[in-house]
């Protein structure tokens, strides 16, 4: 469906890109993880034709994107980070403004913006004004904007950042019913957590590099990492988890009162963490042992936390 051949973007003096190459099939959700500044907004910017490349290709369905601009653009939606609305329209008035632009018209045009309120959860809200909706209702209309046109492929970059978690919820619910309808997508984030959920595919994006990629399953057989030991703190000290951190040589992501050991070998380093700990005098709050996370996996790779 669509092929990226070593793609490199620089801006100024920034490399934003280098040699990114991605192949995504139909009806595939591809999700494209890593922390920010990492280069998803500039690939998906490429791939959408928003923005040209300093050097490399990308086709549809074998044509040159561009070569084939205009055909391209047809088949492909957008939902952009920042939300594209005007506020002191009604979603209705946005929809049809959107329609418009894509050239549909009429009864055409009534009958989308009528179907996908009611896809979205908002047909009730419909001829409220875009600045009495809440963060997460805009973010819907903004996905409801970039399927007007019945693109075969969309592009969604971060859609989730700044929402609640009902909103998040009604957000992951809609993707996994235009997955299951046979949508082909490219879902950018910084949440391990979504990308684990949401896409068949991962492409793991660090420093303008596509660092590793392949299923979940792919991914955690590939890493030399098999476990987590998560522990949570009543009183953590920064030195006594930085000393902890040395002794695992640096396998620990640690983020306010807990810590996440990576290994390969729960039998050993569980009880030599706790024989630690309490050296140190730290209370555990909580103790769990779980299989192996994107953010393990991701800490392997590139030594630092996606969390950063
Ligand atoms: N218009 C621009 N001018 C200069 N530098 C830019 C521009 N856009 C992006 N960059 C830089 O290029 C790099 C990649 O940015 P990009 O926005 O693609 O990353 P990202 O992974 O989408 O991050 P975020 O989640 O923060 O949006 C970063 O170092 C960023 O600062």
């Amino acid at each position: 469906m669509l092929v990226a051949k070593n793609l490199s973007k620089s801006y100024n003096d920034v490399k934003a890109l280098s040699n990114v190459s991605l192949s995504i099939k139909e009806g595939e959700l591809y999700g494209l993880l890593g922390p920010n500044g990492a280069g998803k907004t500039t690939t998906i910017s490429i791939l959408s034709s928003l923005l040209k490349p300093d050097g490399g290709e990308v086709l549809y369905q074998d044509k040159s994107l561009y070569k084939n601009t205009s055909e391209c653009k047809k088949i492909i939606g957008v939902v952009p980070q920042e939300i594209a609305l005007y506020e002191d329209l009604t979603a209705i008035e946005n929809l049809k403004f959107w329609g418009t632009l894509y050239g549909i018209k009429g009864k055409q045009l009534q009958s989308k913006t009528d179907e996908l309120l009611e896809f979205l959860g908002l047909a009730d809200r419909k001829n409220h004004k875009i600045k009495t909706y809440s963060g997460g209702m805009k973010r819907r209309i903004n996905i409801a904007a970039a399927l007007l046109h019945d693109p075969k492929i969309v592009f969604m970059d971060e859609p989730t950042v700044g929402i609640d978690p009902q909103s998040r919820n009604l957000i992951f619910e809609v993707i996994e019913e235009l997955h299951s309808r046979g949508l082909t997508m490219i879902y950018t984030t910084h949440y391990m957590e979504e990308a684990e959920r949401l896409c068949d595919r991962i492409g793991i994006i660090d420093e303008g590099r596509i660092i590793t990629e392949g299923s979940l399953d792919e991914l955690k057989k590939a890493s030399s990492v098999k476990e987590e030991i998560q522990v949570k703190f009543t009183n953590p000290q920064k030195t006594d988890l930085v000393s902890m951190n040395n002794h695992f040589n640096g396998q620990l992501s640690i983020q306010d009162n807990q810590m996440i050991l990576s290994t390969s070998k729960t039998n050993t380093d569980l009880p030599e963490l706790i024989q630690l700990c309490t050296n140190a005098n730290l209370q555990l709050e909580k103790l769990d042992v779980r299989s192996l996370s994107l953010e393990s996996i991701f800490l392997e790779l590139t030594g630092k936390s996606l969390r950063d």
